[in-house]
């Protein structure tokens, strides 16, 4: 088959060879082109009709215009695309030479059709003894590295991040946790995670000596870079490691992030309703991107969140200055993204005139006038880069076409060059003008009309009544239905001229504009610094925004041991439903909570309420109360819900056991631990054993414990163990009807409102009255039956000492109790 081809379907084969994982767009002059099975593919996926090139290759189209719409929804698909273009003007038969000239992969993308406003993180991993995993946005440069010692905590870190593309060696075994929460995870051959290969590539980023990686590390970060290059993205990345520790940070684990619903919704997966959405009220994109994360990585260094505590207070106070600050941070564009595009060559000249916007406004907020060091620091040390500014000002028109190859990018007066050849291409054009009009004169034909179109270039339109006895310099070009179209000497020869100046002022002005993009991008890192100035201003003046638009007051926030809350509220919560505040005191002596209450009584929320109190006081923000005192907690720790793990054949109970045993195994003093009825998914004896064991555990590990539950008889802990401090909630009872009141009490409440809640979702009265009989009843009522029913189970013979021991005493305390 291969002698039929023709040379451009020879052309196609050469090239899909060395991209046979990516779907090829093959440019034919307007259109991108897919055969055979990439053209199967694009059809079905984006809709688009099959047709065939030759009769013999499959084949579909897009036009190279509305290429990017296409090419998102594939990327979205996680398909790869290589772009092929012509890269040469075509001329006459000869063949067109072409070339791949980028490769696109979800997580490669600079381009700003393709973004949206979030990070887009390529991520690898590399597991031996340690997880270390490299994060990598090349569209605003942002690279970063940590390690983490096993797959879960790893497993913690992609839900954080949320990467777009996921890179993992061949051999690694977790993959369908990942795959999980990554939509485009690939396996990359063992090999390629190659030492030499990744010092290669990163002795091109510029910190990367300083920074004593590990050999894991190493090797994640060469496989992002690698697999960057490879998209064509950089031969040379200009990027700036850093490592991330997660000791400097609040450690968020994987069920932690869900359950507080931090980034996502438990609903949908979405963004409403989470804490996240809560409190961006940013208004640039770097804001936005910097506040989550913000939240992804909660400080532990108690003078870093006073230094932005400082700073919110003052842009809370003073409202009117923060709006003048916001409305003149909304002129700022995505200046990470554009510096980003101008330094790997993929800016367009609108890019160039966003920069210069952006820096004016940096100018003016560098005249913000702040009392707190960190306002202070920043607006200081703000660059308004008034010479680079001008230059772009100069040289670019306000409102250029997005490709340079359109012409008028050039401001006239920039360039003497530039403007010579615009005034003599101007003079040719006049002399057309006045070429028609000495026509028709001499023609004495009126309508005569000097026209041109991209395929016939210049020509002379004469209505075809009127194309008779033309002087006999006239030559015919093209026929029309009413008009013959005519070229004379004259006007061909003009128009070679204009065509040459044309491509002579195209020329130059590509040389210009890429004078001005090298030197804006020799001050790329002067831009990278105030944009990430402005980045943190802006998420300063969201938390004093919401701050006060929520009611948040000022946490205190020290090194002690304590949190103590006045009129708490869950943040997200507040915003849909009249909030019940409620305190919280955790000290020393009060540091296991047992909450006790019906169903729907508000424990989930409580708890929840006083994590995200606690987050958001670590990251530097206000929070929902009247009065907080935060002592610096380094890892919070959840257990909320049920959560089934059919796929991996782990029932209910043995996923709580292994969360739990997490748990216990990583929290430490100053851990913050929510438990939210655990041991509710085994029997009553040994769920209640359970939960009895792991309180006296977190007490003697000292750390601050919620823990909500069903068991009554957890109460009983408060006498045992120091602290160990019960709460409750309670329904309302008004005359006869029972409401919540959501308030949480000290102490511990016996009764039982099942029945009630039952009655209150309008179960049929005659249930609700049989079930009040039956609870009334001496069997149900009676603990004396309950207790030889239970002491009758105990399978003596197959306990351990210890075991038999532990019944025992369990047995004899609830003998005591009844007795008292
Ligand atoms: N303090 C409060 N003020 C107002 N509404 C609240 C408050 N706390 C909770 N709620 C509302 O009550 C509903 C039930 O709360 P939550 O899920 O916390 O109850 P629960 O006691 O944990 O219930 P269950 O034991 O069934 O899990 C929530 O959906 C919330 O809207």
């Amino acid at each position: 088959m291969s002698e039929k081809l023709t040379p451009m379907m020879e052309q196609y084969y050469r090239i899909k060879q060395k991209y046979k994982d990516a779907l090829l767009f093959f440019r034919v002059g307007d259109f991108y082109e897919l055969f055979d099975d990439d053209a199967r593919v694009a059809s079905k996926e984006l809709g688009i009709v099959l047709t065939s090139r030759d009769k013999k290759h499959a084949m579909c189209g897009v036009p190279h215009h509305a290429a990017y719409s296409y090419i998102k929804k594939l990327i979205e698909k996680g398909y790869k695309v290589a772009i092929c273009e012509q890269v040469e003007e075509p001329t006459g038969k000869k063949l067109v030479r072409r070339e791949v000239v980028r490769v696109i992969t979800p997580g490669t993308v600079v381009e700003e059709e393709l973004l949206t406003t979030e990070s887009n993180y390529l991520m690898a991993l590399f597991k031996r003894e340690k997880v270390a995993l490299a994060f990598l946005d090349v569209s605003t440069g942002e690279f970063f590295v940590t390690s983490v010692k096993n797959v879960d905590e790893a497993i913690c870190e992609v839900l954080k991040y949320s990467p777009v593309e996921c890179l993992i060696p061949e051999s690694f075994e977790e993959v369908e946790e990942l795959e999980k929460l990554v939509k485009n995870v690939r396996r990359i051959e063992d090999e390629q995670f190659n030492l030499k290969r990744s010092l290669e590539v990163l002795k091109d980023v510029a910190n990367f000596q300083a920074l004593e990686l590990s050999e894991e590390e190493i090797l994640a970060c060469g496989a992002v870079l690698n697999y960057a290059k490879n998209s064509l993205l950089f031969s040379k990345p200009a990027l700036k490691l850093q490592k991330l520790e997660r000791s400097e940070y609040m450690v968020l684990d994987s069920t932690t992030i869900k359950n507080l619903e931090i980034f996502r919704n438990l609903v949908d997966g979405g963004r409403r309703g989470t804490l996240l959405d809560v409190i961006d009220k940013t208004v640039t994109a770097m804001g936005s991107r910097l506040l989550k994360k913000w939240l992804q990585r909660p400080l532990l260094d108690v003078t870093e969140i006073e230094r932005r505590l400082d700073a919110v207070e003052e842009l809370k106070e003073k409202s009117f200055v923060r709006r003048v600050l916001r409305e003149t941070l909304e002129d700022v564009y995505d200046l990470e993204r554009i510096i980003t595009r101008l330094e790997l060559g993929k800016a367009n000249p609108k890019d160039l005139v966003a920069l210069k916007n952006s820096l004016k406004a940096v100018g003016k907020i560098k005249k913000f006038d702040f009392q707190s060091k960190k306002l202070r620091d920043l607006v200081y040390g703000m660059n308004p880069m008034e010479e680079l500014c001008s230059l772009i000002e100069k040289a670019i028109v306000e409102d250029p076409p997005a490709n340079v190859k359109d012409g008028g990018v050039i401001r006239e007066g920039f360039d003497e060059e530039l403007d010579e050849l615009r005034k003599a291409k101007k003079e040719q054009e006049e002399f057309i003008k006045r070429l028609e009009e000495r026509e028709r004169k001499r023609t004495g034909i009126d309508n005569l009309r000097v026209g041109y179109n991209n395929v016939f270039g210049y020509y002379i339109e004469i209505p075809k009544s009127k194309a008779k006895n033309l002087p006999r310099y006239y030559i015919r070009k093209q026929t029309l239905v009413n008009a013959e179209r005519f070229t004379i000497p004259e006007l061909k020869d003009r128009e070679e001229k204009i065509l040459a100046y044309e491509e002579r002022i195209r020329i130059l002005e590509q040389e210009i504009f890429e004078r001005i993009r090298r030197e804006v991008v020799r001050h790329a890192e002067k831009v990278k610094d105030s944009a990430e100035r402005v980045a943190e201003l802006d998420v300063l003046c969201s938390l004093a925004e919401v701050a006060t638009l929520y009611n948040y007051t000022r946490p205190k926030v020290n090194e002690g041991f304590d949190i103590i809350i006045r009129d708490g509220r869950h943040p997200a919560v507040e915003t849909t439903t009249k909030f019940v505040p409620n305190d919280v005191n955790l000290t020393e002596n009060s540091r296991i909570l047992i909450i006790t209450g019906p169903n729907m009584a508000g424990k989930s929320t409580y708890l929840r309420q006083v994590a995200l109190i606690t987050i958001l006081a670590q990251i530097g923000s206000f929070v929902p109360a009247s009065y907080a005192v935060v002592g610096i907690v380094d890892k919070i720790f959840t257990r909320i819900g049920l959560v089934d793990d059919i796929t991996r054949g782990r029932s209910t109970f043995m996923v709580e056991m292994l969360e739990i045993g997490r748990i216990l195994n990583n929290a430490t003093k100053r851990s913050l631990i929510l438990l939210d009825e655990v041991g509710k998914s085994t029997g009553t004896k040994e769920g209640l054993s359970l939960a009895w064991a792991i309180i006296e555990y977190l007490h003697e590990l000292g750390a601050k414990v919620l823990f909500a539950t069903h068991y009554h008889e957890l109460s009983k802990l408060e006498n045992e163990l120091a602290g160990v401090k019960n709460y409750h909630f309670r329904l309302k009872e008004e005359n006869g009807k029972v409401e919540f009141d959501r308030k949480i009490r000290r102490g511990f409440s016996k009764e039982s409102y099942g029945i009630k809640i039952a009655e209150m979702a309008n179960l049929p009265k005659r249930v609700v009255e049989r079930a009040y009989e039956i609870l009334n009843s001496e069997n149900v009522n009676g603990e004396v039956p309950e207790i030889v029913e239970e002491i009758s189970k105990i399978d003596v013979m197959n306990l351990t000492p210890v075991q038999a021991l532990v019944e025992l005493e369990r047995i004899v305390r609830k003998c005591r109790e009844l007795k008292s």
